[in-house]
């Protein structure tokens, strides 16, 4: 079985390549999504069984300045590689995220309910997941959130770079979410890519987050006193920590309907964080 996976650097897609060494992982020179037909070149000439997207434009505050080119990467090449894995009756896994939701109330959100996007990044990323859909083949949306690992870029490497700078921080405290290990989303994603190639019903969008949910400031005080950082956090509002972006207050996302389809587990972000911690001490 040949598997496809667009993204070579990113969180996941290393976490991807360390889990299947043996599938083909192409980078931005081999097929640039700010370029979508070329990412459905690829998919023709490789002829892949199953494909995975794992590259994404995710840097949320400059979208809102960028909004065209991250609509490009975010929301049409998902929808051309849909398209061409589609047409070869491969089976095809997108990722997308939490800030499709508006973040209002405190219940997680379930795959059917209204998504509200409240920032470029969220747009984007929906536009996304419709043209995905209308594509028409076999498909997992899967939606996850914060997502974490020793590589690239998280909010794990910024605490730990600025707790070891600085003697006490402020963090907001009323977003809360589910920290998930890059780790956890790449063996998600080939399950579920498994799964799909036998049993093409299991088609639709799906939730995937690590448990259990957790505000910024608490997240940054379990880092500190894991990586025993004598650092205070201090809570804020979000109002006192104004960005570009809006970010959702509630990212918190119910995963029962990909537990219960795929057999898969949700992960507990502080064993995730410990393992991180671990990878970034090792040589
Ligand atoms: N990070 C997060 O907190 C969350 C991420 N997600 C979603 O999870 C998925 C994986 O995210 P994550 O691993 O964190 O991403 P990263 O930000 O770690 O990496 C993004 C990847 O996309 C690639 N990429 C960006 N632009 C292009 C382009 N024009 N052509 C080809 N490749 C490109 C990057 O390549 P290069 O190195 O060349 O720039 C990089 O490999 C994405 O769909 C994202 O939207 C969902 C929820 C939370
Ligand atoms: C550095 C810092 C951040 N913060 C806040 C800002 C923000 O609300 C929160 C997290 O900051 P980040 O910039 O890491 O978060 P952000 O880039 O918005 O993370 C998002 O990325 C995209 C790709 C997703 O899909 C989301 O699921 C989510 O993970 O922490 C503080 O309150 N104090 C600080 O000192």
């Amino acid at each position: 079985m040949t598997t496809l996976v667009f993204g070579t650097t990113g969180q996941v897609a290393t976490e991807l390549r360390l889990a299947s060494p043996d599938a083909i992982f192409l980078g931005r020179d081999q097929a640039d999504l700010a370029d979508p037909e070329s990412c459905a070149a690829a998919i023709e000439a490789h002829r892949p069984d199953l494909v995975i997207n794992a590259a994404a434009y995710t840097a949320v505050d400059r979208a809102e300045e960028e909004e065209t080119l991250a609509h490009t990467i975010n929301g049409v090449a998902p929808g051309r590689m849909a398209e061409a894995a589609a047409h070869l009756g491969a089976p095809f896994v997108h990722i997308s995220t939490d800030y499709v939701f508006d973040g209002s109330g405190t219940r997680p959100w379930a795959p059917s309910d209204a998504v509200r996007p409240q920032n470029a990044y969220g747009r984007t990323k929906l536009a996304g997941e419709e043209a995905v859909r209308a594509a028409g083949g076999v498909h997992a949306i899967l939606r996850t959130s914060w997502v974490v690992s020793a590589h690239g870029t998280n909010f794990i490497k910024t605490m730990l770079r600025l707790g070891a700078e600085r003697d006490a921080l402020t963090i907001v405290a009323d977003q809360v979410g589910g920290p998930t290990p890059a780790r956890d989303i790449a063996a998600a994603c080939l399950h579920i890519g498994d799964v799909l190639c036998r049993d093409p019903a299991a088609s639709g969008t799906y939730h995937f987050s690590a448990t259990p949910a957790v505000s910024w400031a608490d997240f940054a005080r379990a880092i500190f006193d894991r990586a025993g950082l004598d650092c205070t956090v201090a809570d804020i509002p979000t109002t006192d920590y104004p960005t570009p972006a809006a970010r959702p207050l509630n990212s918190r996302l119910d995963c029962r309907k990909t537990l219960e389809v795929f057999g898969l587990s949700q992960p507990d972000w502080r064993s995730g964080l410990d393992d991180i911690l671990k990878a970034l001490k090792e040589p």
